[in-house]
């Protein structure tokens, strides 16, 4: 075992050491997922991208890697995605088995992407969160397996995790958070794909945060940093890794009859 302030990668024996307790199925926490060189790698890569990959929200900006969705749910498979992005971030992810059980010798062999349809994510989406920005109550939607792989850098933030109301609302409190520390990944699959809705409040401090009321207490790489209740943020930058389950060659869709 290396020493977790070293700030080396710990990789569990398979994702059930890393499921999350007391959540619907399925979610996953790694705390050490990547080291601090990799993370700052990474974040030097995302600051030297040109100005013109940064689409500006409101109070958000996010790059997309390769590029957008055409008609809200096609990848053209015209570039691949960088490098930068892939290693070590994807051979990492597809290396950690579903389950360490010697009997299940095909579950122990495969890997959180074996289901959909290329086998591992083949798009990221870069979101960046200063303090006191956050993202609206949402799901992915369709153009995604439901299989969603987020990692973390630079600062640590709640993920909330909401129920969507009979009526069509949200219910305005989260039933579950999920503190996300910079160089984790968290994998959320399943019922929290489809059934819930997912946001990030846009507060400067995340507070009121104890073994009872973070869903991966127990996962935290330093939970005595958040011994007083709180995190106070900074910049959190985030990698979101999905499989777009439609990939089209440009040719094929321009040539397309109507
Ligand atoms: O930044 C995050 O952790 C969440 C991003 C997200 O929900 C999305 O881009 O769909
Ligand atoms: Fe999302």
């Amino acid at each position: 075992m290396t020493d977790p302030s070293s700030g080396s990668v710990r990789l569990p024996q398979s994702l059930e050491h890393a499921r999350i307790p007391n959540l619907p199925p399925s979610a996953f926490y790694m705390a050490d997922f990547i080291s601090e060189e990799e993370e700052k790698l990474i974040l030097e890569k995302i600051e030297r991208a040109p100005k013109a990959r940064w689409r500006q929200l409101t109070h958000r900006r996010l790059q997309t890697w390769p590029s957008d969705l055409v008609r809200g749910d096609t990848l053209l498979d015209t570039t691949p995605l960088p490098d930068w992005l892939k290693d070590p971030v994807i051979p990492r992810l597809l290396s950690i088995p579903v389950s360490s059980d010697s009997d299940t010798e095909a579950q122990s062999s495969s890997h959180i992407f074996a289901a959909s349809p290329h086998k591992q994510p083949n798009h990221v989406l870069i979101n960046e969160y200063p303090p006191e920005t956050g993202i609206m109550p949402h799901k992915d939607g369709g153009a995604y397996h439901p299989v969603v792989c987020t990692v973390s850098l630079g600062s640590s933030l709640c993920l909330n995790l909401y129920k969507a109301k009979e009526d069509g609302g949200i219910d305005p409190d989260p039933v579950w958070r999920i503190l996300q520390e910079p160089r984790s990944l968290l994998i959320t699959t399943q019922d929290l794909y489809t059934e819930y809705l997912h946001g990030i409040e846009p507060i400067a401090v995340d507070a009121d945060l104890s073994e009872e009321t973070v869903a991966n207490w127990s996962l935290l790489r330093s939970p005595s940093d958040f011994a007083e209740g709180k995190n106070s943020r900074e910049t959190r930058i985030s990698l979101t890794y999905r499989d777009v389950l439609k990939v089209s060659k440009l040719g094929g869709l321009l040539n397309r009859r109507p």
